[in-house]
């Protein structure tokens, strides 16, 4: 039987009266579920530490603040949207003695159940909403009318209501006006790290920096190379995101199509799809969350990250793309940094 998919018409948001909501973190994602939720008419608090630079910006959209041991204490239903390395010991200290019985445990990434970072007592639901796009577009979406496509996972049911209260929350996020795919945390945790891998962020990344490498060293104009393989990408990747590759291959030129078809092979090869099958059986055995929580824990120092961060920040296209994109009227590169 193929997963459900979930709408506004299978969702009740009246499941939300009366329940508060602890929104824990207020970076990318924790910004665009409280803002959604509060604009859905739902009793939202948000959960940080003391220090946090996020508290007086949270404060400043409105929002009550407390610690997040305090907001666990308060909710019905509790949302982690802290950084996943972090979450076995917000869980541990803030929010596993704050616990009641029929309380939902939320998260929008099954990274820290799935690997066993966080084992929720039974008498506690624990679901997820995961929205399958960048926080800021989860928000600007909401804002403008529209949604973010999501995915629904109930790992326990202790109220036998789980699934209805977080289809709610989707409505209220905004989610289930775009849909809500059924799936587990195993599926969700699996394919969005390798999609994130492999293809959206490290794949398309590596590949955009490559395609202005081979033209620069070749000695074309940087800003030509910024123009042809990173500033397009967005223009053609549109066009998918609309109408599908046919779309796409409809608005380009004939050549265009041609050298699509005869050259996306020689790039995406055979050895690509093996080593592609590689970081999905890591990903599935746990070798590469066991690399990066190593990392990223105080033993590790996140030695392996801040390194390949500043090897990234110092690629030529970082430069050359600044310059090209202070040019643009529209620009709002550093507005989104800065948010
Ligand atoms: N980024 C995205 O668009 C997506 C993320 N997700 C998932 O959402 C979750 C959150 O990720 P993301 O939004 O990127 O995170 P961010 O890094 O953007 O934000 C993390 C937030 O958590 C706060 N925080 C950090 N440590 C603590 C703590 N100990 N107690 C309370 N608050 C804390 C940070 O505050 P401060 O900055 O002040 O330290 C910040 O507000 C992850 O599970 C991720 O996988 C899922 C889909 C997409
Ligand atoms: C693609 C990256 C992502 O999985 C996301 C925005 O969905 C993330 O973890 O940030
Ligand atoms: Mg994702
Ligand atoms: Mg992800």
């Amino acid at each position: 039987m193929s997963a459900r998919i979930f709408y506004q018409e299978d969702c009740n948001l009246e499941l939300l009266k009366g329940k508060k909501i602890a929104i824990i973190g207020y970076g990318s994602q924790g910004h665009a579920h409280a803002l959604n939720l509060t604009e859905s008419g739902c009793d939202v608090i948000v959960g940080l530490y003391e220090g946090s630079k996020s508290w007086a910006k949270a404060e400043a959209q409105g929002l009550k603040v407390y610690t997040a041991a305090e907001a666990a204490k308060q909710a019905d239903i509790i949302m982690i949207l802290i950084n996943d390395e972090k979450q076995a010991d917000l869980y541990k200290k803030d929010i596993e003695p704050n616990l009641e019985a029929g309380n939902m445990l939320m998260f929008a990434h099954g990274f820290a159940i799935h690997f066993g970072q966080i084992l929720p007592p039974e008498q506690v639901d624990v679901a997820m909403i995961a929205p399958k796009a960048p926080g800021h577009t989860v928000r600007s979406e909401y804002q403008a009318g529209k949604g973010t496509p999501c995915l629904v996972a109930i790992e326990q049911d202790a109220t036998g209501k789980a699934l209805d209260v977080a289809l709610a929350y989707a409505a209220g996020l905004g989610g289930a006006r775009a849909g809500v795919l059924e799936t587990t945390f195993r599926t969700e945790t699996e394919t969005d790290l390798f999609g994130e891998q492999a293809v959206l962020c490290g794949g398309v990344c590596a590949l955009m920096q490559a395609g202005f490498d081979t033209l620069v060293e070749a000695g074309y104009d940087p800003r030509n190379a910024y123009f042809e393989c990173v500033h397009e990408m967005k223009l053609i990747v549109d066009l998918i995101y609309e109408s599908g590759f046919e779309g796409m291959r409809y608005s380009i030129s004939n050549t265009a199509e041609y050298g699509d078809y005869v050259t996306g092979p020689k790039i995406v090869t055979e050895e690509t799809k093996k080593a592609m099958k590689k970081i999905l059986s890591d990903i599935q055995d746990g070798s590469f969350a066991k690399e990066f929580l190593l990392d990223m824990s105080a033993a590790g120092g996140q030695a392996h990250f801040r390194a390949m961060r500043k090897l990234a920040a110092e690629h030529a296209s970082e430069k050359v793309g600044k310059e090209v994109r202070s040019l643009y009227s529209w620009s709002d590169s550093e507005k989104l940094i800065n948010n």
